[in-house]
């Protein structure tokens, strides 16, 4: 298959070439407490020098939407919240989805922002730019008062749980007899200033478990999590404030790993099934936001590790105010299209029926 795309990748880019340009279409992003952005990388030099060609094209009119050109199929067109395209830098994701969360947790609320995507997408890249913008937020003086910030970094790997600041210290993660979820031991380091902040990022990510995939050669085999907890010294009653920061394992198909071996095979299961429950997760929330019904939604966030971690941004019980920003990133080559697909329909989902464009 792989051949076949590559033997006719010329014929593609001419086809796409004819194309009449586009409608314009104007999507409207709704106040939510889920925001959904997708990023489509540019292509990397080994691909465009192994003949593969661009297959997903952000609309350049700033409409949110992407056309995928597929070679087999007819082409079809996704509304994924924001987009942003190969040209976009990291510091416009962050402003408009990442920096919002931070004002909110220094509030005493929780934000999570998570990178989904295939192996290879761009994950890891838009994290590593991401948390150096928010040690920069944090540290800049322009929020107002005086808080506490407190780091743990810890990557969870099937159901084992690894310290990331602690030379991959396993712990185990608990739920206390009021039902809060306990990383027990995990040691947490007082951040004084952006630095300090960066050093532990750099350190946690040189800890991150990684192996190749034949998208990519370091590719995380694991969900890495950077929590940063916000505490207000000046209040003995205000719950502190979180930001969570995931770099979510690439999602994968089998026939994308470099070895087929045991362990390798039930590594990929693993991820798989936790980035499932995960999705059933968000959309469980981005239903309940968007219905706004007072009946509890269903939410299955116990049935992986990932999501119990989560508790507080999943449990429909729970009292904490949590905004979420999920940004999905794309890998634009016409050999990837049907994980690009699957990304891209995630996004739209989660950005409610009415983001939908009819197709
Ligand atoms: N926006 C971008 N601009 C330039 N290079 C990028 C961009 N996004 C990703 N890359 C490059 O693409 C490669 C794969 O990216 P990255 O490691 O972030 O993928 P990932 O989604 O985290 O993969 P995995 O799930 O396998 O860990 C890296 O070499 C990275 O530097």
């Amino acid at each position: 298959m792989e051949q076949f795309l590559l033997d006719n990748a010329a014929r593609h880019q001419l086809l796409i070439s004819r194309l009449k340009p586009p409608k314009k279409t104007k999507v409207t992003y709704e106040a939510s407490n889920i925001t959904v952005a997708a990023r489509v990388r540019p292509m990397l030099e080994h691909e465009t020098s192994s003949g593969q060609v661009v297959a997903v094209y952000p609309r350049v009119d700033d409409s949110g939407v992407v056309d995928l050109h597929d070679l087999r199929r007819v082409s079809s067109t996704y509304t994924p919240g924001r987009v942003f395209g190969p040209n976009d830098p990291t510091e416009s994701i962050y402003e408009s989805t990442v920096y919002p969360l931070i004002p909110w947790a220094w509030e005493g609320n929780v934000g999570t922002f998570f990178a989904y995507g295939q192996t290879g997408s761009g994950k890891t890249f838009s994290i590593g730019g991401i948390e150096r913008l928010v040690a920069e937020a944090l540290f800049d003086g322009t929020l107002p008062g005086e808080r506490t910030i407190h780091a743990a970094f810890f990557e969870l790997a099937g159901n084992s749980a690894f310290d990331l600041l602690s030379s991959r210290a396993s712990f185990p993660i608990l739920e206390d007899n009021l039902g809060r979820t306990q990383l027990v031991g995990i040691r947490e380091h007082n951040v004084r200033n952006k630095e300090d902040l960066l050093a532990f990022t750099e350190e946690a990510n040189k800890l991150r478990q990684t192996a190749p995939t034949t998208k990519n050669d370091g590719s995380s085999r694991s969900h890495g999590i950077c929590r940063i907890r916000i505490e207000d010294p000046s209040s003995e009653t205000a719950g502190d404030g979180v930001l969570y920061l995931i770099d979510l394992a690439g999602s994968e198909a089998a026939r994308d790993l470099a070895s087929h071996s045991s362990e390798r095979m039930k590594e990929t299961r693993e991820i798989n099934i936790s980035l499932s429950v995960l999705k059933d997760c968000i959309r469980g929330i981005a239903d309940a936001d968007s219905t706004k019904s007072s009946k509890k939604p269903y939410i299955p966030f116990r049935q992986s590790m990932l999501t119990k971690v989560l508790k507080h941004v999943f449990d429909p019980l729970e009292s904490r105010k949590c905004k979420t920003t999920v940004l999905a990133c794309i890998n634009p080559s016409l050999l990837d299209t049907g994980a690009s697909k699957n990304t891209l329909r995630y996004a739209e989902m989660l950005c409610g029926p009415k983001s939908a464009l009819s197709r």
